[in-house]
């Protein structure tokens, strides 16, 4: 692979908890565009979104975005991603639209105007000044996708993007994926347990089962 398309390169990592260890000197490297985390339950999908956005630590290797390296300048690693981890509660008092409004300060590239959009495509209006703890999770995951999709961030990662939704956000975030993946300068790296077909996935990153 030409490393100058590199936008993510993972060399060396070493990961598990104490009962399951997941990586020994794993390394992958991404490039712009849509990367498939493919991996059954418990195969380490969302541990590794973790660990790509800097919010949990691996016991060695290194990660580098965009030419940032974690262990060199965590800040500036983590400014440039996404994430939001959907089992989280720490957002549940905000309203959507409070949690939105809180963003554009930690993402430059934030696009005002392709939230409009979501709201629209996801049929939202109706929840903006709903609390996030009163919403269905399904709505939640639209309201995460939402903003996930706007960020406009060099790395956007997304755990479990269709649970939950009903047929038309499935299509509606079909595309709209695919329209992020296609700005210059971005990578989504979505976590799911199929194949997701009808996206064009520039990777497909295979986890094996749990043992
Ligand atoms: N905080 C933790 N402490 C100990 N073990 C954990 C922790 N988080 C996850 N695990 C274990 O690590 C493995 C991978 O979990 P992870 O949630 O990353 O997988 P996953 O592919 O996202 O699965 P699922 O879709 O079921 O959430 C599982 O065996 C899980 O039980």
């Amino acid at each position: 692979m030409d490393d100058k398309a590199a936008v993510l390169q993972v060399k060396e990592l070493c990961f598990g908890y104490p009962e399951r260890k997941l990586w020994a000197h794993w390394s992958v490297t991404v490039r712009a565009g849509a990367t498939l985390v493919l991996g059954s339950d418990g195969s380490g999908k969302t541990t590794l979104l973790q660990l790509l956005a800097g919010d949990v630590l691996s016991e060695s290797g290194t990660l580098t975005l965009a030419g940032v390296a974690l262990h060199e300048d965590a800040p500036a690693y983590r400014e440039q991603v996404f994430w939001q981890d959907p089992r989280s509660s720490a957002l549940d008092a905000l309203s959507v639209q409070q949690w939105w409004d809180s963003l554009p300060a930690r993402h430059s590239h934030w696009d005002a105007a392709a939230l409009a959009a979501h709201v629209a495509g996801f049929a939202l209006e109706p929840h903006l000044d709903k609390a996030l703890y009163q919403l269905s999770a399904g709505t939640r995951r639209k309201v995460l996708m939402a903003a996930a999709l706007a960020s406009g961030a060099t790395l956007t990662l997304i755990d479990e993007p269709m649970a939950g939704l009903d047929r038309a956000s499935v299509q509606y975030l079909q595309q709209a994926l695919a329209d992020a993946a296609a700005q210059p300068g971005r990578t989504l790296i979505v976590a799911h347990y199929e194949a997701l077909d009808g996206l064009p996935w520039a990777q497909v990153i295979e986890l094996p089962d749990e043992a």
